[in-house]
């Protein structure tokens, strides 16, 4: 791992959670989560199916309000700021959402200059040339005029990286980046993750049970159970962790899933067997 190529920026924590719960209505999710992520790491949040990590992602790109606690991005607690201040914030984070979230009657190319035309007063030629290096950086150079049904899964993936990169974010999430992928194309969209890492050092928060993406791309991961931190560190010390829930999480699902539909069989048999473990 490149760790130490920029080691004196690596302790400048980037996003700080304090004890944060969120509920939807009366039923609490997240139990008082606690970590941070220094610049240029890449932070993998892992949990089983219903753990509550894409609540905690919505939370952190400020898409759902705490209930309490604190979240430090930027030098804002953003739990606790306004919608224009919050605004300015998301124009430097980067979201790649699970289904690519690409707007189906734009071209790529208008998709990835979405919040440049939204969030800037850049003239049409500026955006263009924008769009293309931000296409080339995911290797889809040449395919802004082609609409997005025409792209294959992996592609719409990379289309839709290259929209969360257009307004060169500090912050990059990502909400299960291989779902739905098969193996080699979810391998591809690995690579990207960690060519970004190299090439920008950037900040990268992946949400994902792909275990063997996880040990691929993170530098540090945090297991989510039932809404509370059960352990955190890098893949090393994941794999050496004695402690339960951990071996539990990891040594459930051995090989990577094959496809979308495997990956869901895989979630409900292991809640079953979960469910069967605490008597239900
Ligand atoms: N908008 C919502 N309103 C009410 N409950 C919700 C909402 N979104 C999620 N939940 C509930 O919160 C819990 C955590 O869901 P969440 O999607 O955060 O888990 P997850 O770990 O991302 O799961 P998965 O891997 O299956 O996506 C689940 O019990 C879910 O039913």
């Amino acid at each position: 791992m490149e760790q130490n190529d920029n080691a004196g920026s690596q302790s400048e924590v980037m996003i700080s959670l304090r004890d944060l719960h969120v509920s939807y209505g009366d039923r609490e999710i997240l139990h008082g989560i606690s970590f941070d992520v220094v610049r240029g790491e890449t932070m993998v949040i892992l949990g089983g199916s219903g753990s509550g990590k894409s609540t905690l992602l919505r939370t952190l790109v400020g898409l759902q309000k705490p209930s309490s606690g604190e979240i430090w991005l930027r030098g804002k607690n953003i739990a606790a700021i306004s919608h224009s201040e919050m605004d300015e914030i998301r124009k430097k984070i980067g979201m790649s959402f699970q289904g690519s979230a690409l707007f189906g009657s734009l071209t790529v190319g208008e998709n990835v200059a979405l919040p440049l035309r939204e969030h800037t007063e850049l003239e049409d030629s500026t955006i263009d040339i924008i769009l293309r290096l931000k296409l080339d950086q995911v290797g889809l150079a040449g395919f802004e005029d082609y609409m997005p049904a025409e792209l294959s899964g992996g592609m719409k993936k990379r289309a839709a990286v290259a929209r969360a990169l257009a307004m060169d974010p500090e912050i990059l999430f990502f909400d299960e980046p291989s779902a739905g992928l098969d193996p080699i194309i979810a391998a591809g969209v690995d690579q990207l993750i960690l060519e970004l890492k190299r090439a920008f050092h950037m900040t990268i928060i992946v949400v994902t049970h792909e275990l063997a993406s996880a040990f691929l791309i993170a530098d540090r991961m945090v297991l989510v159970d039932k809404g509370s931190v059960v352990a955190i560190g890098s893949a090393d010390e994941m794999r050496a962790s004695t402690h339960p829930r951990v071996r539990q999480f990891l040594d459930r699902v051995p090989e990577p899933a094959v496809s979308g539909e495997m990956d869901y069989l895989q979630m409900l048999t292991a809640d079953r067997k979960t469910d069967k473990k605490r008597g239900a």
